[in-house]
């Protein structure tokens, strides 16, 4: 818990104090081409706190994948500096962003990976396996409401189910983060908001820090702050003053 400031005096408590959770200064990410560079991220500023649930936007090819993956660990800058707590990601080697990846961040991306020849439980199992203190299988499968479908295996479910079996696997190791690439991207509306209610709910009840890249500009209603990305850049951040449920969106 943040202190209170003010405490034994007649000032008010000043708002309570979010620790920052992903610090980012100057990231830059350049790929090389043979002779030609592509310049993902140009100089991209930003915190995150730990809890909020942010949204990214931004046209094709605005960097939004580039810089999650960085946050997430599977990519490191080409310059800037990026950490997660005490973490410096930056110049981390291959052993030290795995351990990172495996100990604090879910991903969830627009195809769901998963072993067509295991079950939804073996599924989840498998990552739980090699986490240091994962949730119960079968809490993580029933809170993505999965429960009568834990026996069945991938070609036997729907794509929105199947995205909340990925959500499960994801969430298996308690992840204090939650990396979500275009997770409706493959489906249709009612199946995309219930899997963005089941986005939510971990948010909710667990207090992960979300972060979900769309390219519908609706669901930006459910973050807290909307960060929007253009030519590498941070065009903008919007903070919405309350965060809206996926059933009150519409597009
Ligand atoms: N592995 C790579 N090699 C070369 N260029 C890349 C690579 N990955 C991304 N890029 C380029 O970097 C830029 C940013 O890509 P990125 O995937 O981050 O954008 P995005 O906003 O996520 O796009 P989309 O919405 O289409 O997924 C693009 O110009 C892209 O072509």
């Amino acid at each position: 818990m943040a202190p209170e400031a003010g405490a034994g005096s007649s000032a008010e408590a000043a708002p309570p104090v979010v620790p920052v959770v992903f610090r980012a200064r100057g990231l830059r990410k350049v790929y090389a081409m043979g002779e030609v560079e592509v310049v993902a991220l140009h100089g991209v500023d930003l915190d995150i706190a730990a809890g909020e649930f942010i949204v990214l936007l931004g046209a094709s090819g605005s960097g939004k994948s580039t810089l999650l993956n960085i946050l997430g660990g599977l990519d490191v800058p080409s310059a800037g500096e990026v950490a997660y707590c005490e973490h410096r990601l930056d110049g981390a080697g291959e052993a030290e962003l795995t351990r990172f990846r495996r100990e604090h961040v879910g991903f969830v991306f627009q195809f769901y990976n998963l072993i067509p020849s295991l079950t939804v439980r073996e599924n989840v199992q498998l990552v739980a396996d090699i986490a240091d203190d994962p949730m119960p299988v079968d809490e993580a499968i029933e809170r993505v409401g999965l429960t009568a479908r834990r026996d069945h295996f991938p070609s036997q479910l729907s794509g929105g189910e199947q995205q909340r079996v990925a959500i499960a696997r994801a969430i298996v190791k308690r992840p204090a983060v939650l990396l979500c690439d275009e997770p409706t991207g493959a489906l249709d509306y009612a199946t995309g908001k219930r899997v963005l209610e089941v986005i939510e709910r971990i948010h909710d009840e667990l207090g992960t820090t979300v972060v979900v890249i769309t390219h519908n500009a609706a669901i930006a209603g459910m973050a807290d702050r909307v960060i929007v990305l253009g030519d590498g850049r941070i065009q903008r951040i919007e903070r919405n003053a309350h965060r809206l449920r996926p059933s009150e969106l519409s597009w």
